[in-house]
């Protein structure tokens, strides 16, 4: 264990030797410390991570998810209004390892997630199901990283259409199905879907950008709706779907800044999603995720971000919280020490990673070993960035359907 302290030590000034940040007093210090080290402590020693050098497990994490793909047919009873999300989880989580399925596997999954589109338009969390703004956006991505003719076209983008037609309020927010909750991840997803597949039209959208500014909050992030509390899942969807209007400059920037760069913990280098909360690996992307939109944002304003070197985050913390404190040494990956893994955490987690790898232009800054980076990952969308360079690519080529609502 001596290692494992010193390595804690050195992590421990390596956190506070930024001289802007508010000293906390010696009790809080102490506090946390306490808690900090006994968390990678016991979660060094479960998984046998060497702190100064951290490994991914790759062969484990690749086993977990192909093992779970083949549970998905009739495990997951509790998710079985999930099933779309189960294939982009896992599907995602496998391209940034760098892992391929069999042919016919490909084709079995773009069958399964064609069971699960509606006729109507959209897709459903299951086969036989009504459509639903998320498990489309995730069957969408999934179908996408998959990135074959076969998973293209069995995309009915007509149809997909009217159906986001049907779930769009004159306000231009966007509820999750017909008749249901509205909230800002129906903009993000409605938004995702029609520039992936080429189906956007400014119609479709018009008042969707003002709608989300609305749910920006006095602390700076986005919220689900007006009103409520900013949190790390809607400030991403907040700022993505803003980037895919062209419309981030009617943000207030510098309060967003503020909220979000206070979001990383100070000592475990994770995210929290919301003021005062824990840390959790999921938010290694749906806050992480934010930075490299930020930086877009930044250069288009002043062209002085050009010459910066790294996201507005500490990168190398984050990459110690996932590869220290978020792997399961038997695969898949986790919110938090002593919590249990999952895909959902094992898909969010490996994309913060990359992020949290790689800079503009792909260059990278990998903690531990070098055999530790992950492919790179498009911001807006979070799938490979060559599966939407691909799919952008190929939907370009197609008609815009230009129906309005009867
Ligand atoms: C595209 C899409 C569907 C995006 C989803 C975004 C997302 C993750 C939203 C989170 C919503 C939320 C309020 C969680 C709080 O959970 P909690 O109270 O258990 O967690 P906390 O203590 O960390 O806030
Ligand atoms: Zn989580």
């Amino acid at each position: 264990m001596a290692a494992n302290v010193r390595s804690f030590e050195a992590i421990k000034k390596e956190r506070f030797k930024d001289e802007n940040c508010p000293t906390p007093t010696s009790e809080e210090q102490m506090k946390v410390e306490e808690s900090v080290e006994q968390l990678f402590d016991l979660f060094s020693k479960i998984v046998e991570i060497d702190l100064d050098a951290p490994t991914l497990l790759r062969l484990h994490h690749a086993t977990f998810l192909k093992k779970s793909l083949t549970y998905l047919p009739n495990a997951y009873q509790c998710l079985d209004a999930s099933r779309p999300w189960l294939c982009y989880w896992i599907l995602h989580s496998l391209e940034l390892l760098d892992e391929t399925l069999a042919t016919e596997d490909i084709s079995k999954i773009v069958q399964f997630l064609g069971k699960c589109q509606c006729p109507e338009g959209g897709f459903a969390g299951g086969p036989g199901q009504f459509p639903h703004l998320a498990p489309t956006y995730a069957a969408v991505n999934a179908l996408c990283t998959l990135g074959t003719e076969e998973a293209y076209s069995i995309i009915d983008r007509e149809q997909l259409q009217k159906f986001l037609w049907s779930v769009r309020s004159p306000d231009g927010a966007f509820m999750m199905h017909p008749g249901g909750e509205v909230d800002i991840r129906g903009v993000y997803c409605a938004l995702a879907v029609a520039r992936l597949v080429n189906i956007y039209t400014d119609a479709l959208f018009d008042n969707s950008a003002s709608w989300i500014i609305s749910c920006q909050t006095y602390e700076g992030g986005f919220s689900g709706s007006p009103g409520m509390e900013a949190h790390g899942g809607y400030a991403f969807c907040g700022l993505a779907a803003l980037s895919l209007l062209g419309k981030e400059q009617l943000c207030d920037m510098k309060s967003f800044l503020r909220w979000i760069v206070n979001r990383q913990m100070r000592f475990e280098g994770g995210f929290q999603g919301r003021t005062n909360k824990l840390v959790d690996g999921c938010y290694s992307f749906w806050q992480g995720g934010a930075f490299p939109l930020l930086h877009r944002i930044l250069m288009q304003e002043d062209g002085n971000a050009v010459s910066m070197e790294r996201w507005l985050f500490h990168q190398e913390a984050l990459q110690e919280y996932v590869l220290i404190c978020c792997q399961n040494s038997s695969g898949g990956l986790v919110d938090k020490p002593t919590k249990p893994r999952d895909i959902y955490h094992t898909c969010y987690t490996l994309s913060g990673l990359s992020v949290a790898q790689h800079f503009v232009h792909g260059k990278a800054n990998i903690v531990g070993n070098r055999n530790n980076e992950l492919a790179l990952i498009h911001p807006v969308y979070n799938i490979g960035l060559e599966a939407a360079l691909n799919a952008l690519q190929y939907f370009q080529r197609l008609h815009i359907p230009q129906r309005q609502p009867s």
